[in-house]
């Protein structure tokens, strides 16, 4: 027996190349979000992203909801990442006309809605059947970009076909096997991915305590400690049951058909990655390119000067180093070192439009969210996506009337004070 997903089926339709022969399968449509998740009720009263937290917590199994929470070792970039945001304040302008906003950001040459996107998450479709289609769909309604993950659980190219008015962003890890990894470049290209997001702060995974605690894997494995917990989740196993959960994107070799995560990892991305592979890859791309995971203002240049056409300020949410700077206190030191030359996006922390503004005036073009997108994900499928993208355009949209601002262009960095 085992729960979400079957460990016989293992491994992903395809290493490389599209589907093999025939048309590609047709993306299945995720089922109604009453059906699986918190009910319209107690969606439409979530008021912050910390309420749909507790949401997607009533849903999800200990184990899955701790995957998605949890950091690496004490947790105190974790922590850190959010509330470096409050060593700023904004400082309101008054007598401005901001009876009318402009929430527009142009991310890398094409309009979004709002100065947002999604961030790339592995197994996404783990915490919602179908997760990645629903996610990148609620994106493209709001009119933001969502970037799919390599270890999405649905294929690229089923997404791509299942939301084709999003902006879809592609996130690669650089595999061991660089035939793998040129196919999948190749194969975002063909389905009509426009930007490449190369990961690079993930040499290896981070050590997540909470899943060496909680052992776990994908599918998950039945044990008598997440019986009781399993049983209180139906939504969420009934769910799994009809969409399990695979690698989407190539065939993995896993005889046991669980995969523990830093295992998968480092049987598969290559730790030995250099500027020179990344530089390879910006040169088979052929539109804009990004780079995640950068915090030092020289490899933010470095990037810069092979070419990325945007910087993404990350620590991977806590997730991989403990003790780094969060994003919002490494960015300004970047926004000096890269000037005009591409753009920088702030992900790991953002929670509130808030925090989004004050990214804005020290710099970047945008944020980027990922837990605050898969509580809702995980609480109410493309609903509660929608929903988290609202509640932050609704925070965005009131703090720029507060601020002053009519438009974010007019967000400027005297606008911050340092918080004493
Ligand atoms: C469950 C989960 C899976 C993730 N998987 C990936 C991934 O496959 N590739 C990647 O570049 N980043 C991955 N990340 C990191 C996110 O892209 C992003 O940097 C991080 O979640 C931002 O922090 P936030 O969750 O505080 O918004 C993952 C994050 C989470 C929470
Ligand atoms: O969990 C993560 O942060 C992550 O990047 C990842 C890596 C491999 C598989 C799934 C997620």
């Amino acid at each position: 027996m085992h729960f979400g997903g079957s460990p016989g089926a293992g491994a992903g339709p395809r290493t490389g190349g599209p589907a093999s022969g025939g048309d590609p399968p047709k993306p299945p449509v995720p089922r109604s979000a009453a059906m699986w998740g918190a009910s319209a009720r107690s969606l439409a009263k979530a008021a912050s992203i910390a309420d749909l937290r507790v949401l997607a917590r009533r849903r999800l199994p200990k184990a899955v909801f701790d995957f998605i929470d949890g950091a690496a070792g004490d947790e105190t970039t974790l922590a850190d990442n959010q509330a470096a945001f409050g060593d700023w304040q904004l400082m309101p302008r008054v007598g401005v006309d901001v009876s009318r906003r402009d929430l527009g950001a142009d991310f890398l040459g094409r309009a979004a809605k709002l100065p947002l996107m999604l961030s790339p998450t592995g197994l996404t479709g783990f915490f919602w059947p179908h997760g990645e289609i629903a996610a990148a769909r609620a994106a493209g309604n709001r009119g933001i970009p969502f970037c799919l993950s390599t270890n999405s659980v649905a294929a690229l190219e089923q997404v791509a076909e299942a939301a084709p008015d999003t902006d879809l962003w592609f996130q690669l890890y650089v595999m061991r096997d660089r035939g793998l990894t040129d196919q999948l470049v190749a194969r975002a290209a063909a389905a009509g991915y426009r930007v490449l997001c190369i990961t690079v702060d993930l040499p290896l995974t981070g050590r997540r305590e909470r899943d060496v605690r909680n052992g776990f894997t994908m599918p998950l494995k039945p044990r008598l400690s997440n019986m009781l917990d399993l049983a209180r989740r139906p939504g969420w196993l009934l769910g799994v049951m009809r969409a399990p959960p695979t690698f989407g994107n190539f065939k993995t070799d896993n005889a046991s058909g669980f995969t523990n995560i830093a295992q998968h990892v480092s049987t598969l991305f290559d730790p030995s990655v250099t500027w020179d592979d990344i530089a390879r890859l910006r040169r088979l791309w052929k539109g804009p390119v990004a780079i995640k995971g950068i915090l030092h203002p020289d490899d933010a240049r470095m990037a810069v000067d092979i070419g990325a056409d945007a910087v993404i300020v990350s620590n991977h949410g806590g997730r991989q180093l403990d003790h780094v700077p969060a994003p919002i206190t490494a960015l300004p030191d970047i926004a000096e070192a890269v000037g005009e030359r591409a753009q920088l996006i702030v992900d790991s922390g953002v929670r509130r439009g808030t925090d989004i503004l004050t990214a804005r005036a020290l710099g970047a073009v945008g944020c980027s969210i990922g837990r605050p997108f898969l509580w809702g994900l995980a609480s109410a499928g493309e609903a509660g996506v929608d929903h988290a993208i609202k509640l932050l355009a609704a925070e965005i949209d009131i703090a720029m009337a507060l601020l002053g601002t009519a438009s974010l262009d007019a967000i400027t960095a005297d606008h911050l004070r340092r918080r004493r």
